[in-house]
């Protein structure tokens, strides 16, 4: 079975789909060949690699081959490219996946040159907002996971009027079951607004239009004593503190699951975990809408809940970041008691968030 091809926003997430596999390829040969071990400092200090500028590079000239009037918030920009001179590396590992993936040139285009490369790149410089078509792109979600050969995922939603229609993430290091590490690895997972969300083996073909059999949906019936909770590795990005004592109050005895990037949306969205928990290590960070637009709509269109951590809905119009604190993902059932237990802890309005964070 599958959706119709005249259905809203079928094409776009095709698109999506094919260029997010395609980065995901890029990343691939970019960690089996060592690349991913050279990263280059930010000006935040975060880190950056050959993987990320390759993979925002043939995403957003695919995207704006096929939607030549749209925008893109991309999290990264071509002047560290440029500085440390990596162009022609770049460009030459991005030719390779090109020529890998040869028959979708015709729908997705090609980079030409390392002058193109770096054009495409810095396409990715929208400010968002809450006005016309806008597509959020995280070319490496996780770049910390990815530089320890654990997990990462290649993130593009589709924002339009401020409202997330589109999410596409690709996982290539996500075990299918996360009960069990030696089953297959590699997720692609696609969410429409209104029509629901899908996983697929990530490196089997992308049919169009989209095999609806392929649906999945957040495990509602848990027991409390069992809930699996999913928090992220860096300490840095999260306050595994106030998570500590959240899950003691909600009497949450089962040890959490640690994954880097929107991998926790997609292990939640297809109900390998129940609860995802990101407060905030910093009261005044504004989470980046590329670290959480595909994720949101993934676990909405799975019959969960994404939230901040008052229980308010995020805002994807708001600019290139949310304006709210932290995130609280979850299965309908379990995120109003989580809510309520950070309220308790923090306050209503976060009066005491200070102390923990
Ligand atoms: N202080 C702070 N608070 C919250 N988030 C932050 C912070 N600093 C960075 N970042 C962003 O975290 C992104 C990675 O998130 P993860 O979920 O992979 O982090 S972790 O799982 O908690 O380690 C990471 O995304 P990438 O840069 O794409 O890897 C950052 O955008
Ligand atoms: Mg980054
Ligand atoms: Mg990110
Ligand atoms: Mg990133």
């Amino acid at each position: 079975m599958s959706i119709s091809t005249t259905s809203d926003y079928i094409k776009e997430a095709y698109i999506a789909q094919l260029a997010v596999r395609r980065a995901s390829l890029l990343t691939c040969k970019v960690s089996e060949e060592h690349l991913n071990e050279q990263s280059i400092d930010k000006q935040d200090h975060s880190p950056v690699t050959v993987g990320d500028f390759g993979s925002q590079a043939i995403v957003i000239n695919a995207i704006l081959k096929n939607f030549p009037a749209d925008e893109v918030v991309g999290e990264e920009d071509s002047a560290l490219i440029k500085e440390k001179h990596i162009e022609e590396l770049i460009f030459s590992q991005v030719e390779t996946i090109q020529k890998q993936d040869s028959i979708h040139n015709s729908e997705l285009g090609s980079i030409i040159s390392a002058d193109h490369l770096c054009q495409s790149i810095d396409k990715g410089n929208s400010k968002g907002g809450n006005k016309g078509r806008i597509w959020a792109l995280d070319p490496i979600d996780g770049t910390k996971g990815f530089l320890r050969g654990d997990q990462y995922a290649v993130c593009l939603a589709l924002i339009v009027d401020g409202e997330v229609k589109v999410g596409v993430i690709g996982c290539p290091n996500l075990p299918h079951s996360l009960r069990d590490a030696n089953s297959k690895k590699g997720g692609l997972f696609t969410a429409i607004k209104g029509y629901g969300s899908f996983f697929q083996d990530l490196n089997s073909d992308i049919s169009f239009p989209l095999d609806i059999s392929t649906r999945i949906n957040v495990h509602n019936e848990f027991q409390l004593d069992q809930v699996r909770v999913l928090e992220g590795v860096e300490k840095g990005h999260s306050s595994h503190d106030l998570q500590a004592i959240i899950k003691k109050n909600l009497g949450i005895s089962q040890p959490s699951v640690n994954l880097d990037s929107q991998a926790k949306y997609c292990a939640l969205s297809k109900g390998d975990a129940e609860i995802y928990l990101r407060l905030p290590k910093d009261p005044h960070y504004r989470e980046k809408i590329w670290d959480h637009a595909a994720g949101y709509l993934l676990v909405n269109e799975s019959g969960g809940k994404v939230t901040d951590i008052y229980g308010n809905d995020l805002n994807f119009g708001y600019g290139r970041t949310l304006n709210s604190q932290g995130v609280i993902a979850a299965t309908k059932t379990a995120h109003p008691s989580i809510i309520s237990v950070i309220k308790s802890i923090i306050g209503e309005n976060g009066e005491k968030l200070e102390e923990y964070c």
